[in-house]
């Protein structure tokens, strides 16, 4: 079956010429909104995305108690338990078969969400995959202005410094259980539903042979998205994927692509070939996020000005500049409704 075929780009070897990685992985953004950045260790050390799998893991198997003291409030930190987020509300006929913790920044070294007791001991553990997620996205950001020709070519990387203030930015780790054989469930439908991301972008760390995860091409076709894309099945670990997210859609007009995603029970046959998903999948994802206040003005770049005046589209534009965290707000009212009605009466 068709697989997406999305690019994978080396961003970490210093022999690489660093514009034309650049454009590379601009053009990527233009035309996929995914990227597989291949995982060298250079920029974030392989035992330390496996540590955090690992921590993961023992998240999950905590007591219910435990994370039920964790759960997610309005800041979008938290635990949010089976089926409590809908991604996809209209086309869904229950919740994401799904448990997500989301850690927000954290501030001297200290989480600003409830933890649970299990894993406290590992806080600095997580504190320091947070800032290699971190240090990262800021490099992504970075080649995204020079490939686009930014003036200047850190325009995207500053609006993302904490040296500047507060961000949206969520470290989530993501458990989705097996589908019990034995039980017909038929309200299941979907791992996680039809969405994009809400940030500048995100990025998706897997496990071997862990599938589910597609996208929607323009053709409005489902593919999936392989753990391990040809080119990389002996490297360390798999690539980490990097997608788009709706604010940077947004912030360059449409230019950059923010993709619609997916993650499915993708079963034998229908699956990539070596991958099977009889069995719990875990994943973590760092949504990368501008600083709070950042406005997101109209972005110095040619190729983004062009691309405007031949029609590029600015959803909810009404002549008023939003802020990083207005865009936000704007998108989280729409997958957290019961939260917001909840509180908000
Ligand atoms: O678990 C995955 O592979 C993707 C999760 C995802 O798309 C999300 O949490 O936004
Ligand atoms: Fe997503």
């Amino acid at each position: 079956m068709a697989v997406a075929n999305i690019p994978v780009i080396d961003i970490s070897d210093p022999k690489l010429n660093e514009a034309q990685v650049a454009r590379d992985l601009v053009e990527a953004a233009i035309e996929h909104g995914f990227i597989y950045v291949k995982n060298t260790g250079g920029d974030i050390p392989i035992d330390a995305v496996q540590g955090a799998f690992d921590l993961s893991k023992e998240l999950f198997a905590a007591p219910l108690e435990e994370k039920q003291q964790c759960r997610i409030q309005k800041n979008n930190m938290g635990w949010a338990g089976m089926q409590y987020e809908s991604l996809d509300p209209k086309n869904q006929r229950s919740g994401d078969f799904k448990e997500v913790f989301n850690f927000g920044e954290f501030v001297d070294g200290q989480p600003q969400q409830p933890m649970p007791p299990s894993i406290t001991h590992r806080t600095p553990q997580i504190n320091a995959f947070y800032d290699h997620c971190y240090d990262l996205a800021l490099k992504l950001n970075h080649l995204l202005g020079i490939g686009l020709d930014v003036n200047p070519p850190t325009f995207f990387r500053d609006a993302h410094l904490r040296a500047n203030g507060a961000s949206s930015s969520i470290l989530r780790l993501l458990y989705y259980p097996p589908l019990p054989l034995t039980t017909a469930q038929p309200e299941v439908d979907v791992r996680a539903g039809a969405h994009s991301d809400y940030g500048s972008l995100t990025m998706l760390f897997r496990l071997p042979r862990q599938p589910g995860l597609e996208i929607l091409l323009p053709s409005n076709e489902w593919v999936p998205v392989p753990v391990s894309p040809p080119g990389t099945e002996s490297d360390h670990a798999p690539p980490i994927l990097v997608n788009i997210g709706d604010l940077l859609s947004y912030w360059t007009d449409g230019l950059l692509r923010s993709t619609v995603h997916r993650v499915v029970f993708s079963g034998g046959e229908n699956g990539v070939k070596g991958e099977t998903d009889t069995e719990a999948r875990y994943s973590i994802a760092y949504f990368c996020h501008p600083v709070g206040t950042t406005p997101l003005t109209a972005v110095p770049s040619e190729r983004v000005r062009a691309f405007k005046g031949q029609g590029g589209t600015k959803e909810g534009d009404k002549g008023k500049v939003l802020t990083a965290d207005e865009h936000l707000m704007m998108r989280l009212k729409a997958s957290y409704l019961q939260l917001y009605d909840e509180k908000d009466k």
